[in-house]
């Protein structure tokens, strides 16, 4: 099932939530709202839920006009920070609840959705589990049960609100390849909120990244974070340099303060030992190690300004750096924009 926004607007007061929205979200897709707190994400999935009306504009589902169709009649399963699943039913009677409260005459008979539960549970590695009360779980095994009771149904489209949001680092890592390869099993139409823009990057089949009410950027994971449309979006997706320096095919030309800002990640910054014709002048700040790499705190010479290089463990070993020292720091990778942005 496709989803097609058009024109959506949403005030709440004289604050605009969201303004003048327009997406396809393409059937069977994973697609993430990206964006920092505030940015109108779950306001935007609230509004394709049904949850919520918007001002202005329409939500089309496979071309169809959804806008002032109840949120029953949508079909959509829903997946929230907090697992809302209820404390005194099992895993299984969670899982079959959206199937047993449905009219009689749409009810499948007990033992069709006893099956259809122990299929759902097998799909979200939970089977063991069914007769479990959910403060017998972890946290992640929580969220995994609340996705299995949002798929009960069959829903055409599923809208997950930062899922994995509550549990700790290495639990959401898991969580986030796990529900990747569900979604290459199942395909279901879903649209997932996140403000982690290491987990839209890691899970989505296209990134949508939101600012303020408005979509600054759609793409792909590659997309959005090799070709950022603008400042903001290079900005939200990792580190930021700013250098003044002249873009030639994408390599850094120069160092004068003359020259227009150009954005460097940090990790696409060299740091050396002489001086090249590209590379600014600077002193190590400050060298921290973080897992697998080392990020060294410059200050470029003349300019009072920081750059942060991230240098790979064996990079850094080489070059055996202390604090104090003088460097050259080249961008090896650039980007400039003609909108101007201050970060
Ligand atoms: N019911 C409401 N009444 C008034 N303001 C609201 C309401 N719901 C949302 N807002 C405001 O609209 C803006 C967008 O909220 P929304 O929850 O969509 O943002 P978000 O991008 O999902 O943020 P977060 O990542 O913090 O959840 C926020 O400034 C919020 O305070």
């Amino acid at each position: 099932m496709s989803i097609e926004i058009a024109n959506v607007t949403k005030q709440f007061g004289s604050f605009t939530a969201l303004d003048n929205v327009n997406l396809a979200v393409p059937s069977g897709e994973l697609t993430a709202l990206l964006g920092p707190s505030g940015s109108g994400k779950t306001t935007l999935l609230r509004i394709i839920a049904g949850l919520e009306t918007p001002d202005a504009g329409s939500i089309r589902f496979d071309g169809e006009e959804t806008t002032d169709r109840h949120v029953r009649e949508r079909q959509v399963g829903f997946v929230f920070q907090h697992y809302a699943l209820f404390r005194h039913m099992t895993v299984e009677e969670n899982v079959a609840f959206g199937l047993t409260v449905k009219p009689r005459r749409e009810r499948r008979p007990k033992q069709e959705i006893r099956e259809r539960v122990h299929e759902l549970l097998r799909l979200v590695q939970l089977e063991g589990l069914a007769a479990r009360f959910p403060s017998q779980l972890s946290g992640g095994q929580r969220q995994r049960v609340a996705l299995a009771r949002a798929l009960a149904v069959e829903p055409k489209v599923l809208l997950l609100d930062e899922p994995f949001g509550a549990l700790d680092a290495k639990v959401r890592v898991e969580l986030r390849r796990w529900l990747r390869r569900l979604h290459d099993e199942i395909h279901v139409t879903s649209v997932f909120v996140t403000h982690d823009q290491e987990e839209a990057l890691e899970v989505a089949d296209r990134i949508v990244v939101m600012n303020r009410g408005r979509i600054e950027q759609v793409g792909t994971p590659a997309e959005v974070y090799d070709q950022p449309a603008n400042p903001f979006v290079f900005d939200f997706l990792g580190s930021v340099n700013l250098f003044h320096c002249r873009a030639e095919q994408g390599q850094a030309r120069a160092a004068s303060p003359d020259l227009p800002v150009g954005y460097v990640r940090s990790h696409d910054i060299e740091v050396e030992r002489s001086q090249t014709a590209d590379a600014v002048e600077a002193q190590v700040r400050h060298i921290q190690s973080v897992g697998p790499a080392v990020r060294v705190e410059l200050l470029v010479r003349g300019t009072g300004k920081t750059v942060e290089a991230e240098l790979s463990r064996d990079g850094a070993e080489r070059l055996a750096l202390s604090p104090g020292e003088t460097v050259y720091a080249r961008p090896r990778r650039i980007q400039t924009f003609v909108e101007d942005y201050q970060i």
